[in-house]
């Protein structure tokens, strides 16, 4: 390609329209998106015709004298570019350089020692940081002043003494509304020498064209708008002026700061969807910014009706772009809201088709120093969005569920609508909300119904404790606990699947003394304390044995150390629907509610407001819309956390040295691949997990998790060879599940044939380790036997217990029901399971109807008050303290306790 220009001596631009083909009927002007699409230079024609913009890669050119020789100095695909933006700009001249920064220094490199400049008062942090280093080591004098008042600009223009105005238009990040065309005016009559400067970045030139309006240069920071994708950084300069081209010009060669051939591709690239990204993210950010103004939030948005100079920003742009901000009103609540979301990336920038959130005072604008963004109006609150090109109802949703999850949000019952909480911390919100009578703020005083399912292990158990990958899921089987309130100086429990256990002590009686007290909300550290373990159990245990000994002794060791402030009186009734002891996690199901029961009384957690009612999407309008939880997502990650680290104390206090991984998959439930590991635990979720279907088969031997881990810890103390290359293979074996699993080029067929290989081959390792059993292999003989030919192993600690059998797709009902019928003659109790479900869930405390429903069907047996006897509890005024609800979960056959649970209202997941 020869170029015909000397790209060091630009022209003006014509628009290239093409000419009017007749007198009669002129071609009209392109549109802007036309032009953005149209990347053409009629005097740098391609030799082959190539579509696209080739990429210069070469420092210099052969020859002298001719257009190009050093890429510093000129390069052509940089000619295309700036021929290009000069184009889309309306701009006689334009220069790329390597960042917007780098373009406000080639700008401010035309003031000398003396001179004086005008600045607004709420810039980017970085401007404000070039404009202070000028300040301290180039004689310049700058003034910050309120540009959003034309008149309080006046007193600082100064004939013969200021060179340049510096302003933005909208501000960023409070969007303060600047009229350009007023100050440019005022400037050229009372100082004509001075150049008016306009960072265009927030606006861009599809939406405003500042040099119509009176500014002598505006540059762009062409990482954000321009380029649109957030792969390269470039900034952009515009002049119709050509001496202050030239000016330009030979600081940016003198410098050597030009964009380089590969970035002026990208960004050529990224100019042709300049127009259509942006229609799509200003048509969001109307919807998100409508969405925080009608919550009731401090918005700012031109935009937003009562937007501050909205007419002027009207006159002299053609959009309000599409970044935003808000206040919440306390700086920890927006760094929970900034923390809380998901789809917005928490990031400083904007621009992008991603969507950004960000808290200036602490990233973007830290560089200002606290003062001097306070004596500027910048609020430490303040959150920026700058919104993308994502589909706003998802956009929405994971806005407000970061408010809910933050608390910034409540619902409201009457409205039928969140509205914004009227304050932030804990306290307030709960006077708020008790108000508004959503919920009871007195956790120990109101009932808590909790459940968490068991779990199957399938790759790894026993090799998990010493450090192996394990993979594990939660299986279709609960344990339940419901906390009532007791209004006497005792706390109790009823385990009912442990031949029917109840046991109530005298709250003063127990050991408080006795060990190191934590810390009011402090972790417990990984050791437990013994001597309050050895406490309890001389002083509340001492004649209660087996099963319910250890049941109680996790239970009061977990009340005492969290409930040192409170010492709440309830009552403590669980079921499971999980056969207790028999490899399914039936004592991570039982912790899980154990602790997450105590933590909720003594406010060792705290839920956010009440979700929304559900809709499916399509009934109710947009954005009040909510797609992605029913119930799930709802615990908060950091909750689901405390009460996994609060499960696992349980735990240790049942098994000695449990790896975590059966109250990791309680809490957080679906499938997991776990790792044991000094500094926490290493989780990962495995989605394809849940569409393998099993066969759970309890031998109803009973056996003891504790004794079982204990013993393959003697066997790697006295044969360390063997176990170690069992715990090797084992781990050779979860790392090729996990890959088999995530293959998406592997057939169903393929997978399902490892599975069942990796499967019989874990078997045999446990086999080693010594803890199958003869009923074990037995069921494995079954169904590995013709006409079944499936693989089984056991899972969990063994000893008895449980083996799960994979069972293929393929596989027909008549064989399962066969296969099922064997088992049942030979005593095992088989039962196909669904796994991968929800983890930990809570009841929703927030007084659902159907909780009423379902206690007044409830016929309450004549006349009895079941152990222990709670006079006066009726009067508890909270949502469902009400004994009805203990006595219809004591009697509830087992068979139909999930479904009654289940419709006693909505349940609140993890
Ligand atoms: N529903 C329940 N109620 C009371 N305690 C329970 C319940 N489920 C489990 N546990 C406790 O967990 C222990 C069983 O743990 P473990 O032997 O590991 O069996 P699993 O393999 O089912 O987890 C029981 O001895 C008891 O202390
Ligand atoms: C044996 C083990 O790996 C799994 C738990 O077994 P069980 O579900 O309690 O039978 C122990 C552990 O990981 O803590």
């Amino acid at each position: 390609m020869a170029p015909t220009i000397d790209p060091k001596v630009a022209t003006a631009h014509d628009l290239p329209t093409p000419d009017p083909e007749s007198p009669v009927r002129a071609r009209k002007p392109y549109r802007f998106s036309t032009l953005c699409a149209t990347v053409e230079n009629p005097e740098m024609k391609d030799q082959y015709g190539s579509s696209s913009v080739p990429i210069y890669q070469s420092a210099t050119f052969k020859g002298v004298g001719n257009a190009y020789d050093y890429s510093r100095s000129g390069n052509p695909t940089r000619s295309h570019l700036e021929h290009h933006i000069a184009k889309i700009s309306s701009a006689a001249h334009a220069l790329t350089v390597a960042s917007g920064m780098a373009a406000l220094d080639i700008i401010l490199r035309i003031l000398k020692p003396g001179d004086e400049v005008i600045a607004g008062d709420d810039l980017y942090g970085g401007t404000n940081r070039l404009l202070s280093y000028m300040r301290t080591n180039g004689g310049v004098t700058v003034h910050h002043v309120d540009t959003t008042n034309p008149t309080s600009v006046l007193p600082f223009i100064k004939a013969g003494k200021t060179r340049m105005v510096l302003l933005e238009s909208p501000t960023n990040p409070l969007l303060k509304i600047v009229d350009i065309a007023a100050i440019s005016k005022d400037v050229k009559e009372r100082a004509p020498d001075a150049i008016v400067v306009v960072d265009n970045t927030m606006m861009s030139p599809y939406l405003q064209r500042p040099l119509e309006h009176g500014a002598d240069i505006v540059y762009d920071s062409a990482t954000k708008y321009l380029s649109g994708h957030h792969d390269l950084m470039a900034g952009v300069i515009t002049c119709n002026r050509d001496d202050l081209h030239k000016q330009m010009a030979f600081t940016v060669n003198a410098v050597g700061n030009a964009l380089a051939p590969n970035d002026c591709f990208l960004l050529l690239r990224g100019t042709k969807t300049l127009a259509l990204r942006m229609d799509r993210q200003q048509a969001t950010s109307d919807l998100v910014a409508t969405y925080l103004h009608e919550l009731g939030f401090t918005t700012h948005y031109p935009g937003l009706a009562d937007h501050p100079n909205r007419d002027v920003h009207a006159r002299i742009a053609s959009g309000n772009g599409a970044v935003l901000s808000f206040e919440t009103g306390d700086k920890e609540l927006s760094e929970r809201i900034v923390g809380s979301t998901r789809l917005w990336g928490i990031s400083v920038s904007f621009g992008c088709v991603n969507s950004l959130i960000s808290m200036p005072c602490v990233m973007s604008h830290a560089s200002i120093d606290a003062a001097t963004r306070a004596a500027r109006g910048l609020p430490e609150d303040l959150i920026r969005l700058c919104v993308g090109i994502e589909d706003p109802i998802d956009l929405i949703d994971d806005l407000e569920q970061a408010l809910i999850d933050a608390g910034a949000i409540a619902f409201d019952a009457q409205l039928n609508k969140y509205t914004r909480a009227m304050q932030s911390t804990n306290d307030q919100l709960n006077q708020a909300v008790q108000k508004l009578g959503l919920y009871d703020p007195r956790p120990d005083e109101q009932e808590w119904f909790v459940s968490a399912p068991g779990k199957v292990i399938l790759f790894g158990e026993h090799a998990v404790v010493h450090g192996v990958t394990a993979i594990a899921a939660s299986v279709d089987l609960r344990c339940y606990g419901l906390a009532t309130p007791r209004n006497d100086s005792k706390v109790s429990v009823h385990f009912s699947d442990i031949d029917n256990f109840y046991r109530e002590w005298d709250i003063e009686k127990l050991p408080w003394s006795a060990g190191t007290p934590l810390a009011a909300g402090e972790d417990h550290p990984d050791a437990l304390d013994q001597v309050l373990m050895d406490a309890i159990n001389a002083e509340a245990l001492s004649d209660i044995s087996g099963h319910a000994r250890h049941a109680s002794l996790a239970f009061l060791y977990c009340y005492i150390q969290l409930g040192r402030d409170r010492k709440p009186a309830f009552n403590l009734a669980t079921r499971a629907t999980l056969p207790v002891g028999a490899g399914l996690g039936s004592s991570a199901s039982f912790s899980s509610c154990v602790v997450s029961a105590l933590l909720l009384i003594n406010r060792g957690i705290t839920l956010p407001p009440p979700p929304a009612p559900s809709t499916t999407g399509t009934d109710a309008p947009a954005p009040h819309v909510h797609v992605s939880h029913q119930g799930r997502r709802f615990v908060p990650q950091s909750v689901a956390e405390r009460i996994n680290k609060w499960a696992f104390v349980s735990e240790k206090v049942l098994h000695g040295n449990p790896s975590g991984i059966d109250n990791s998959v309680a809490v957080f439930g679906g499938a997991l691949a776990y790792t044991k590991h000094p500094s926490g635990p290493k989780m990962e979720q495995i989605q394809s997990f849940k569409s393998l279907k099993f066969l759970l088969t309890n031998s109803k031997i009973p056996r003891d998790t504790k004794k079982m881990v204990a013993g393959v810890g003697s066997l790697k103390a006295s044969e360390p060879e063997l176990v170690d290359g069992v715990f090797k293979a084992i781990q050779s074996i979860t790392d090729e599940a996990r890959r088999a699993l995530a293959d998406p080029e592997l057939s169903r067929h393929e997978l399902l044939a490892a599975m069942s290989a990796l499967i019989t081959e874990n078997h045999q390792h446990l086999v080693t380790l010594g803890v199958s059993h003869p009923t074990l292999e037995a069921i494995r003989t079954t169904a590995a036997a013709e006409p079944f030919k499936l693989s089984t192993k056991l899972t969990g600690a063994g000893g008895g217990g449980c083996a799960v059998t994979l069972v293929p797709d393929d596989f027909d009902a008549s064989s399962l029901e066969s296969l099922m019928q064997q088992l049942i003659n030979q005593t095992f109790v088989p039962y196909p399971a669904a796994i991968g479900g929800s983890g930990l869930g809570i009841l929703s405390p927030y007084s659902p109807p159907q909780l009423a429903q379902a206690q007044a069907q409830t016929a309450a047996p004549s006349g009895q008050v079941t152990p222990p006897q709670t006079p006066g509890l009726a009067s508890v005024d909270s949502g469902h303290a009400d004994p009805l609800l203990r006595i219809a979960f004591e009697k509830q056959n087992i068979d139909s306790l999930a479904k009654w649970a289940d419709g006693l209202g909505r349940w609140l997941y993890v």
